[in-house]
Parts: structure tokens; sequence; C-alpha cells
């Protein structure tokens, strides 16, 4: 296990975060440095999984008029942005249940994309099985990592094993074609209704306050800073990398922003020679575009863009005692939360 803790922000809260049932339109920077609305018809957003899947819902959510682009992994889904098959990749990177996904934030690090929006979804768990089978029927569960992560105590209730697969709505496309009788998957009710299966139970997961955020990447703008429009809360994420000394490097962040009232809205210690795993891989957008490695480092997310002097100020105070520093994105900070219906 990562050693890992979050500090919501340092003074100001953000706003609570609402429910949303309804779509909203933003206005993000394109590519190419432009404001396009979500709403741009012909958008490709690549996604993992089927028809169905969490992450597709999320850009649709984020981008009604977007065309989704299915993919077999998260992996696949960003070399689709790489060779000009999707505009977008959606990654989901967080939820409250679980913390952090540090496999796709490695992802994230490992290629030359940057994040131009994020979208946060309450994700609700349905347990589906194929037509007309009951609950003492099932021997097995099946669905993505996280979605039987999420799900531990149904599992635990209905004494049954979890057996991990690409996502939820390939879950549910597995019971279908394999006629598998004696299987449940836990998907979304959106999955059902799409593959025509029953809905055992409603709400399966752990917690009811079930947030899970996306990130939206696309290929980074020539000058790497996006215009936003004034009117928009701009949030940056930034990758803190060093060689030790994790408190007293931390400590040395918390001071960049405070001592400038930055709010930060992320912070995660990401250790892995601590658990004995390899270090993290970080490319090297700026230099020779290298991947280069790191046995420590900080996921920092914060209110504000690299375009105000104050915040360049605290990242190159940053850049000055630590190994390394990558601007992951900056975009529009969307403080709500989304409903799937
Ligand atoms: O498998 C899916 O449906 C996904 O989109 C990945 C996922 C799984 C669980 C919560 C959020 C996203």
């Amino acid at each position: 296990m990562a050693s890992s803790f979050k500090l919501p922000n340092i003074s100001t809260p953000l706003p609570i975060p609402t429910r949303k049932s309804r779509l909203s339109v933003a206005v993000v920077a394109s590519s190419n440095g432009s404001l396009k609305h979500h709403g741009t018809p012909g958008l490709r957003i690549a996604f993992q999984g089927s028809t169905g899947a969490y992450s597709e819902f999320a850009a649709k959510t984020a981008c009604p008029d977007c065309t989704t682009v299915p993919c077999r992994s998260f992996a696949d889904a960003i070399t689709s942005v790489e060779r000009d098959r999707a505009d977008r990749a959606i990654l989901p990177v967080e939820s409250t249940l679980e913390g952090t996904t540090l496999r796709n934030y490695d992802l994230l690090l490992q290629h030359d994309l940057s994040i131009g929006q994020e979208i946060s979804l309450f994700v609700h768990y349905c347990l589906l099985a194929m037509p007309g089978v009951r609950e003492a029927e099932l021997r097995r569960v099946i669905s993505h990592p996280m979605a039987l992560a999420h799900c531990g105590r149904a599992l635990s209730r209905l004494g049954l094993h979890g057996e991990p697969v690409e996502d939820t709505a390939g879950a549910v496309e597995m019971l279908r074609s394999g006629r598998m009788l004696d299987t449940a998957a836990i998907a979304s009710p959106r999955a059902a209704s799409i593959y025509g299966l029953d809905v055992l139970a409603h709400g399966i997961q752990d917690e009811n306050w079930n947030v899970t955020r996306f990130l939206i990447l696309s290929k980074p703008q020539p000058h790497r800073t996006p215009v936003l429009p004034k009117s928009v809360n701009a949030k940056t994420s930034i990758v803190v990398a060093h060689r030790g000394g994790s408190m007293v490097v931390l400590l040395k962040v918390l001071s960049a922003f405070s001592s400038r009232s930055i709010n930060l809205t992320k912070l995660e210690v990401n250790n892995p020679s601590l658990d004995g795993k390899g270090p993290v891989m970080i490319l090297d957008v700026r230099g020779r575009g290298t991947l280069r490695s790191f046995p420590h480092v900080l996921y920092v997310d914060f209110l504000g863009t690299v375009a105000d002097p104050n915040v360049k100020d605290a990242v190159d105070e940053i850049s000055a005692f630590s190994e390394f520093v990558r601007i992951l994105g900056c975009y529009a900070a969307d403080p709500n939360v989304y409903d799937l219906h």
C-alpha cells in the first residue's frame, strides 16, 4: 500500500459539492488554445470498457455531444489520443472509498497528455444477473477491480468470491454472451438496461457517499498554458518528485502554497520504495522526453493557474528544492458531483 494522506485544502474551504443530475455546459481550452464548449459535437473521447461503463457515462456527462470510443484498457485509451484516433481520454483517478488510483496516475505520468477537465460522479453499483437467475444460484461475481473493492461488504454478505475483469459493462457483456447462470456482475443500472439483465440489488457499495473523480486528458497545447476564461475557477495539478526526506519536502511544499494563500484540493504522498515497490516513472516532457524514475513523489492539486505570477512563484520555489516538478494540467475546477441516472 502506498503511504498516503489527503489534505482537502489549507485555508478557504471549497464549495460543498452538490449533486447534479442535469448536464451542465462548461468551457475548456482546446488543444489549439481556442475555447470549446463541452457540448462540442464530434469530439471523440476514449474510455476503458464497453458501452455502459461508468467512464463512458462520465465522458457523456462532461461532454454530452461527444462520441465515445471504447478501448480495452486505460493505456489503450491514452494511445488512442496519442495516435489521433480520439481527441480525449478519460481516466478515473480517485474515489472516496479507495483514494487515488495509483495505476492510472502512473499512466498519466508516463505519457505526454495534459489534464483538460475534471468530473466527479456518484457511483452506484448494482448486482446484475441473467434474467430469471436468483441470488441463491450465484457462485461468483465479476466486475472491474475498483467496483469489487467498493462492494466488499455486499460480497461478504453474499459469501461470494469477486473476480476482476476489464470493466463493469464488459462483465455484463460476458454474462450475456456466455449465458452465465451462476455468475453475477457488479455494474450500473444503465448497463443492466442496455444488456437486458435483471437487477438483483441496488446500491450495494460499502458507503453511499461514493464519489469517483475522472480526468479528461488531451494532447498538450504547444505553449502548455491553457487559456481559461476569467469567470472560471482554475485548478492545476502537479507532480513533485524528490529523493527522500518526505516530511521536510512535504512541509516545504505546504509552506510554498500557504505563504501565498493558495488552496490545495489534493495532496497525496506516494513512497513506493517504502512498500518494496519499484520507483515512479515520470516522462520529462520539458527535457529530452525521457522517462525518469523517482522513489518519492507528491501529487498536488491546487486552485489557480500557472499564468498567475503568485502560483508561478510557488511552483518555482518548489522546483528549487525538489528533484523534478511536472505540471500535469490546468483546467476549470468543477466542485459538482453528478448523479448517474
Ligand atoms: O468499469 C467501468 O465501468 C469503468 O468505467 C471503470 C470504473 C469502475 C468503477 C468506478 C468507476 C470507474
